[in-house]
């Protein structure tokens, strides 16, 4: 080995810095909101969470019913107790209910002068009880001018800069525009109260430079806490050295996850909480190295289609429906083996990935990786289908691989000349994932490695899966942002070259030993979990850890036929 050997890994493999963040707000016993949303919040943006304890609400999914305020001189000392000790990198700010509290707390930070601090000026709660006592709102609205950044809901921004409650979005912008120019610090607008089917958040500067994080409306009850839950995440973002744009778009994304998954919770019957652990616990069981296939999922040799067996019992012990085939198994061993596969497959359709594909609220960021890294799966793909088809021997067959190879080229270069505008593309490609890596990596060696059925059985579900998601694919309104895209899984060329596969996998599973067909479905198999992985890793990449998309990427039209 030479000393000029230079591997560089990526950076994202160093564990960031986690910044400390404090939160002063008052309770809920119920987790929801508050002290409780704040904390979950900051850890799940990465940071130390703190907090001091402003006022104890007596509260639920229902709303407020008693409200305990501690001295001030009690307040005081918590603050001290934490800022003596502890060097803060950013401070967040939520219920703060008196005057003499905001005035203890003002107090503290003009003794701080802490480098970042995001007002959430709250006032009123969800649930219509208010937090703010009616006399405090001018104390709270002089407050708010000592803010890094204040992120008032609508009906705060109207108190906040005397104005009446805004009815649209523009008029929001508007008046949080003057307000900011003014005080010298930064908005960010939310649109959650309006009645708008996008929620944005818009980051405005003094300078009048605005930032707009837009994401779909969940349709949910579960929302108590967001305007909490906001706020912190921002805070720990910026805390943790973000610039603005990114730390908006990180939160944003981020609590759109939270609202979506919170029902499933089942916390209270009002307004629910959102779920703030759902982002780290999603990513936690995808970075499992638990081995997909269990020894016994397929039997050392396979005789008849039957011995595949019944579906397996899914995680929760519950026995996976099979779901019907969009495209139908030509013969029983193709049967068999979407049966095998049914708990993968509907894990798939299932995926956060293609649901935020289909409603629209999958971030930008994470479309770009996906199709940067479905370019390069592309070649690999196409380099298997060759060797199946230098592989093969009947006429047929051979016309076919090789085509489909072809196909597989086509796609890739189609790829690169419209949707990732990187016709030239080489040097600045990005590099493939461990995830695509790891999929072309057993799709090549399977091709040319093992018995030629079972590189056909390896190559399959790309084809077949990727049919499926098509079929399921509802219509969208031309102004979807991923319409144009999702045009092309309905491509019906691919449909044809499909079923073609699917006629090669019964042949060879029919006429291969028992031995060989084992090995092909345990090949299949894998190949459905390396599908699952390769739509999921897209959500698993943090803004900027990606190939950057060009802006005309999306809705282009005149690009779809352009299927995998
Ligand atoms: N139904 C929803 N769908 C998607 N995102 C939402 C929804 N409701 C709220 N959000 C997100 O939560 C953020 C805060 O919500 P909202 O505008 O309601 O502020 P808030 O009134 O301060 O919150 P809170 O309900 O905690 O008082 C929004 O900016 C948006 O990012
Ligand atoms: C202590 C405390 N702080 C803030 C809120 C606002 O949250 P929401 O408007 O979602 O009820 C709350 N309910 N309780």
């Amino acid at each position: 080995m030479t000393s000029s050997c230079h591997i560089q890994f990526s950076p994202s493999s160093a564990l960031p810095s986690v910044p400390r963040v404090l939160s002063i707000a008052g309770t809920d016993p119920s987790g929801g909101a508050g002290t409780a949303a704040d904390l979950k919040s900051i850890t799940a943006a990465g940071g130390y969470g703190m907090s001091v304890v402003t006022a104890l609400v007596a509260q639920n999914t229902h709303g407020v019913r008693d409200l305990h305020v501690p001295p001030a001189d009690f307040l005081a000392a918590q603050l001290r107790a934490v800022s003596d000790d502890v060097t803060l990198d950013a401070i967040k700010t939520g219920m703060l209910g008196t005057a003499e509290i905001i005035a203890t707390v003002a107090a503290w930070l003009d003794d701080l002068q802490p480098t970042i601090l995001v007002v959430d000026p709250v006032m009123v709660a969800t649930s219509g009880d208010r937090l703010l006592q009616p006399e405090a709102e001018q104390a709270m609205v002089a407050f708010c001018r000592r803010a890094t950044v204040v992120t008032p809901n609508i009906d705060e921004l109207a108190v906040l800069t005397g104005q009446p409650r805004a009815a649209a979005e523009d008029e929001a912008l508007e008046q949080a525009a003057r307000w900011s120019a003014e005080t010298g610090v930064a908005v960010v607008v939310k649109t959650g109260h309006l009645d708008t089917l996008t929620v944005t958040n818009t980051w405005l500067s003094p300078d009048g430079a605005r930032i707009a994080v837009p994401s779909t409306r969940v349709d949910t009850t579960s929302t108590h806490g967001t305007g909490c839950s906001l706020s912190s995440a921002l805070a720990t973002r910026l805390g943790r050295g973000d610039s603005p744009a990114a730390a908006l778009a990180w939160a944003t994304d981020w609590l759109h996850e939270s609202i979506t998954h919170g029902a499933a919770l089942r916390v209270g019957s009002g307004h629910g909480p959102v779920d703030h652990g759902h982002r780290a616990r999603r990513l936690q069981a995808a970075a499992s190295s638990a081995p997909w296939l269990m020894p016994d999922a397929v039997p050392h040799l396979l005789e008849t289609p039957a011995g595949l067996g019944a579906p397996r019992a899914g995680d929760d012990g519950h026995k996976v429906a099979v779901p019907a085939p969009a495209l139908a198994p030509p013969g029983p061993w193709t049967a068999a083996l979407w049966a095998a596969g049914a708990e993968t497959n509907t894990a798939i359709a299932d995926s956060d990935f293609v649901r935020a594909l289909v409603d629209g609220s999958l971030p930008q960021h994470a479309f770009a990786f996906y199709l940067a890294q479905d370019a390069l799966y592309l070649n690999g793909y196409a380099r298997a289908l060759a060797a199946l088809a230098a592989r093969s021997t009947d006429p047929a067959s051979q016309v076919y691989w090789s085509q489909a190879a072809t196909g597989a080229l086509t796609e890739e270069a189609e790829l690169h000349r419209g949707w990732l505008g990187t016709a030239d593309h080489g040097a600045l490609d990005p590099a493939p994932s461990p995830v695509t890596a790891a999929y072309t990596t057993f799709l090549l060696a399977t091709a040319l490695g093992e018995d030629r059925a079972v590189g056909v059985a390896a190559v399959l579900p790309c084809f077949w899966l990727y049919a499926q998601v098509g079929a399921a694919l509802p219509a969208v309104p031309a102004d979807h942002p991923y319409a144009a895209w999702l045009d092309t899984y309905r491509d019906p060329g691919f449909v044809t070259a499909t079923e073609q596969a699917l006629a090669q996998l019964e042949a060879e599973m029919a006429a291969a030993s028992p031995a060989v067909r084992a090995a092909g479905a345990r090949a299949f198999l894998t190949a459905c979990r390396h599908e699952l992985e390769f739509f999921d890793q897209a959500l698993r990449i943090e803004p900027g850890g990606e190939a950057a998309l060009p802006a005309a990427a999306t809705n282009r039209p005149e690009l779809a036929g352009s299927a995998r």
